[in-house]
């Protein structure tokens, strides 16, 4: 559904990513693992656009996603959940969940059921300002607000990051929902291995701004884990 082919990517003089193929298929939960700093943030940027790429394709089925805008992406089916989840905290939660509605096809002027569902809590703080959310509320809301585009693709840079196990968890059920029961594909930037586990069925390894191993979640051994992941 995604494929990135030859993808290369500096941030002035110093390149990031080298010569980065990946696929990802669609429906798939796919987790994009590394170490610190091999480049997997950066590569998600590219895919919304937020970071120019050097040379090489982004392509979402078969609309080269480089030649469009960063704006037009969500329009395009994509919601994106970037790391430190970046919600407008004077805008109260209600404001910041519509933010997402005039991407959506329908045209629909009213916050889908569905997100207050997945996040019960949304409901419950509707009025008060993103910024007073706990650090895991804000993370729902984060989520809520790329789920209100009506995505095709969910991409999420490291979710769990400094969250409360209660609610890592229900993240977990929340993904596994979309992808498992809606056939949502979702691509998730993952450093806790249980997590990537639990909700992923592939992997895509990185070092180096690379890919140096791809395959379903089962085929995660003790030997790329020390390989590619411990520290
Ligand atoms: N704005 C920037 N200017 C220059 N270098 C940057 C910039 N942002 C990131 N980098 C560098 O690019 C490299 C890749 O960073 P990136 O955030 O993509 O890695 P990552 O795999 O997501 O790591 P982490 O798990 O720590 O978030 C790092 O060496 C980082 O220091």
């Amino acid at each position: 559904m995604i494929h990135m082919n030859a993808v290369n990517q500096k941030y002035g003089g110093t390149q990031i990513l080298w010569d980065l193929n990946m696929d990802i298929q669609e429906g798939s939960c796919t987790c994009i693992m590394g170490r610190n700093g091999v480049g997997k943030t950066t590569l998600l940027k590219c895919i919304m656009g937020l970071l120019p790429v050097a040379t090489g394709e982004i392509r979402l089925k078969e609309t080269v996603l480089n030649s469009q805008a960063a704006e037009k992406r969500p329009y395009l089916g994509i919601g994106y959940v970037p790391q430190g989840r970046e919600i407008f905290p004077m805008l109260t939660v209600e404001e910041n969940l519509r933010l997402g509605l005039p991407v959506r096809k329908d045209k629909a002027t009213q916050i889908p059921d569905k997100i207050f569902e997945l996040f019960p809590v949304l409901a419950d703080m509707l009025h008060r300002r993103g910024g007073d959310l706990s650090g895991g509320q804000q993370q729902q809301l984060a989520i809520g607000r790329a789920l209100v585009l009506d995505p095709k693709v969910l991409i999420l840079d490291e979710p769990n990051e400094g969250i409360q196990p209660n609610i890592v968890k229900q993240i977990g059920d929340v993904i596994l929902k979309l992808n498992e029961e809606e056939g949502m594909t979702v691509i998730l930037v993952e450093q806790k291995l249980g997590f990537a586990r639990r909700v992923g069925k592939e992997f895509r390894l990185m070092e180096k701004g690379r890919v140096v191993a791809s395959d379903t979640m089962d085929k995660l051994s003790d030997k790329l884990i020390a390989q590619h992941l411990a520290v």
